[in-house]
């Protein structure tokens, strides 16, 4: 948790806040960014959660609708593209129409099978639990320890059988050069070498001495109104290609690969298992292979995908699908140094995307890729449903 505080406490909630914040738990401060341009006379204001404690009485709800219309959750059609000048405001992390998929594991890298690192140190029981303070003062004012055991709490507390409470100083990792006077012999005990990288490690290392909860630094990844309505097209056209599929008697399954991010153009494929009566002919295969040919092919015929470079057909771009890619089109998407892959329909039982495995989180491979699921209603979504057992 964070408590802002100072000025950070003193802004109002907005549904459409023109400030967005970030925490930078390294720092131990909250960023707070503006995300449009403020006139004066301006409120600034933030995005609390949906769940408020308190009537929402923000009047910029009324001036913003006449601005903008909020996205609203059916898919925006992809020739929706006029500028309404917001499409580089924040949108905001509770409205995304997706979720990440988070296959990596933040383990700390010496935490093996539930095994702790650790370190002797020196420590002292306190016999007098009120002298704790003045103990605590004494360590700060003599730095002792310091900066080894900065990840770790400096008394322990363990419950006695008799009742009651024993507390145990932690002094320094060398013998101490200075010691509070009137307290017992300093003897050896094992505290964890590293803070704990999250929750679990706090339980587990604090078992062997109270740890300090670090959590590596994750990056914030920030989405803009313009780049919601990117990705929202390309979920429109994987369903417009796979309802058009189905029409044509194939299986409904369909993927695209934009250009480049503003545009809508680039390439899109079908499954095509059923008319070319061959077992391997999913979507994202034959989108891999028109991707390659147009790669191959000479500049004027070739799409604008040539940029892309040489040999790492999909290096840097986001590829929409309808349906959690198989394993098969899962590895071939990793071979295929793509970026991000957006997905409507988890496959839990044929899915290379998180849903059966998750081939980019496997141990050994040698590129990651972001994985999304759609979580907002998709118009003929029902339509496209697939017998869950197939490899799509
Ligand atoms: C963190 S404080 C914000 C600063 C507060 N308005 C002040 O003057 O100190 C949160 C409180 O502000 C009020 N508040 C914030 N945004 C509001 C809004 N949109 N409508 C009504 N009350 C709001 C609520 O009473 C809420 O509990």
């Amino acid at each position: 948790m964070a408590l802002a505080l100072g000025l950070g406490s003193i802004f109002n909630h907005s549904s459409h806040p023109n400030v967005t914040y970030s925490i930078d738990a390294e720092a131990e401060c909250i960023r707070f960014t503006t995300s449009r341009n403020i006139l004066e006379g301006d409120e600034l204001c933030i995005f609390y959660s949906h769940n408020l404690w308190f009537e929402d009485n923000d009047v910029s709800n009324e001036s913003f609708q006449n601005h903008e219309t909020p996205i609203s959750n059916d898919v925006a059609s992809p020739d929706s593209t006029e500028d309404d000048g917001i499409s580089t405001d924040l949108f905001p992390d509770d409205l995304l129409p997706f979720e990440s998929f988070k296959y990596l594991r933040d383990d700390g890298e010496e935490l093996s099978n539930g095994v702790v690192a650790t370190v002797d140190a020196w420590v002292v029981d306190i016999p007098e639990p009120r002298e704790t303070t003045t103990l605590l003062e004494f360590i700060r004012q003599t730095g002792l320890g310091m900066p080894d055991l900065q990840h770790l709490k400096r008394v322990r507390k363990t419950s006695l059988e008799e009742g009651g409470f024993k507390s145990t100083l932690l002094l320094s990792l060398e013998h101490p050069t200075v010691l509070p006077p009137n307290l017992p012999e300093p003897y050896i005990s094992p505290v964890p070498t590293s803070p704990a990288r999250n929750l679990e490690e706090v339980v587990l290392k604090s078992t062997i001495w109270p740890t300090v909860y670090q959590p590596r630094r994750v990056e914030k990844i920030t989405w803009t109104y313009g780049r919601i309505r990117w990705i929202r097209a390309g979920i429109q056209r994987v369903v417009d290609e796979a309802r058009r599929a189905k029409e044509m008697g194939e299986i409904p399954i369909a993927s695209y690969v934009p250009d480049e991010w503003e545009t809508v153009s680039g390439l899109a494929a079908r499954d095509t298992r059923n008319s070319t009566n061959h077992p391997l002919r999913h979507s994202v295969m034959n989108l891999l292979r028109q991707v390659s040919n147009a790669q191959h092919s000479p500049p004027e015929s070739s799409d604008n995908m040539t940029r892309n470079g040489q040999r790492y057909l999909l290096t840097s771009r986001t590829l929409f699908t309808t349906h959690e890619p198989c394993i098969m089109c899962s590895m071939a998407l990793l071979h295929s140094r793509v970026k991000d892959v957006f997905y409507i329909y988890p496959m839990n039982q044929t899915g290379g995307c998180g849903g059966l495995s998750c081939v980019p989180g496997l141990d050994g491979v040698n590129h990651r890729f972001s994985i999304w699921k759609w979580t907002s209603p998709v118009d003929l979504k029902d339509a496209l449903e697939v017998d869950p057992q197939l490899d799509a």
